[in-house]
Parts: structure tokens; C-alpha cells; sequence
């Protein structure tokens, strides 16, 4: 058995698309990256490198790299997958937190859910995906940045 943990921060800007686990949320801002910005996405694909061994998003997709420029983060999440099928482990559980001042999360988490688990090949039940505000406190509170982590645990096959 083996865990991993994954942390990313995007920051809020305009004229950018709010895309976050795979969902295409309506906002008056969105996050700035080399790819989508996909902050839960990058924060779970470290979380599984992490508990692999296998360092991090951007040892495996440089934001030097022009072929990761504007890329999906669910394709991200692919190779990611890729990655773990060659291993000796499967996904136990992944466990997730965005922090978000605004917008709410709560009527895009099904969706999210069933993004990750489809391309994870688990359960959706598997994947538990809570938000959080911080009360206007700190970069998240002032609405400057939407931050996540998430907490995976893999096992043997
Ligand atoms: N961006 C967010 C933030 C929070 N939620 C949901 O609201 C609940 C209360 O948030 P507090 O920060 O005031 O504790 C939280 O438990 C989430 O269910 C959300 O959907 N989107
Ligand atoms: C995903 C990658 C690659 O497109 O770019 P960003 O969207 O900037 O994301 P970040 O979390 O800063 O790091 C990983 C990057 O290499």
C-alpha cells in the first residue's frame, strides 16, 4: 500500500475558462496556466505520481513544452493513467479539497467525480471531492486564486 499527496494553485484571472476537474464552469474568471489550469486535476495526478514514486506533473509535462500549451488536463490525467497501469499498484481511494472563495462547487462535483473516476477506471465512489471558502482569508479569500489538494491511496493489484 502506498499514499501520495498532491497541492496546486492557479491564479484567477479574466478572459480565461474555469475549468476544474474536467468541468466547464460558468464564471466571470478562470485559471491561468500553461495547460487549462485544472487545478484539482494536477493537484490528484501529483497525488498519484507522489504515491508512485514518480515525481511530479511538471518532471512529466514541462510547461517548457509547447505540446502541453492549452492542453486538457484530462488528457493529463490520461497519461498519468497510463503511467500507473504499467505499475504494480490500482487506486484505492482519492480524497480532494478545493479551495475556492467563489464560485460554489457543490452542483459540479458529481461531474468531476465521474470525469476522474471514468479515465481512473474506478468507482466514483472511490473519489470524494469536498470545497472550502477561507472565510475571505489569504490569496483563495480575496479571489486572486483557486488552490487543491488531494490525498491518494494506492494498493498492490
Ligand atoms: N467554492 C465553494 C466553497 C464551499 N462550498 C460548499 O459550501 C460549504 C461551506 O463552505 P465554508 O467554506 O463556508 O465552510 C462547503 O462545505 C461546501 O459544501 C462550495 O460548494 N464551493
Ligand atoms: C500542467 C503544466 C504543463 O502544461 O502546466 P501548468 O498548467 O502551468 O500547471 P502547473 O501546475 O503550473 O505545472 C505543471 C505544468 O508543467
Amino acid at each position: 500500500m502506498r499514499i501520495g499527496i498532491g497541492y496546486d494553485v492557479h491564479k484567477l484571472v479574466k478572459d480565461r475558462k474555469l475549468i476544474i476537474g474536467g468541468v466547464d464552469i460558468p464564471y466571470e474568471k478562470g485559471l491561468l496556466g500553461h495547460s487549462d489550469a485544472d487545478v484539482l486535476i494536477h493537484a490528484i495526478m501529483d497525488s498519484i505520481l507522489g504515491a508512485l514514486g514518480q515525481g511530479d506533473i511538471g518532471k512529466h509535462f514541462p510547461d517548457t513544452d509547447d505540446a502541453y500549451k492549452d492542453i486538457s488536463s484530462i488528457v493529463l490525467l490520461e497519461k498519468v493513467y497510463e503511467i500507473l497501469l504499467k505499475s504494480k499498484y490500482k487506486v484505492g481511494n482519492i480524497d480532494c479539497v478545493i479551495v475556492a472563495q467563489k464560485p460554489k462547487m457543490e452542483s459540479y462535483i458529481e461531474a468531476m467525480k465521474n470525469n476522474i473516476s471514468e479515465i481512473l477506471n474506478i468507482s466514483s465512489k472511490n473519489i470524494n471531492i469536498k470545497a472550502t471558502t477561507t472565510e475571505q482569508l489569504g490569496f483563495e479569500g480575496r479571489e486572486e486564486g483557486i488552490s487543491a489538494y488531494s490525498v491518494c491511496l494506492l494498493f498492490e493489484k
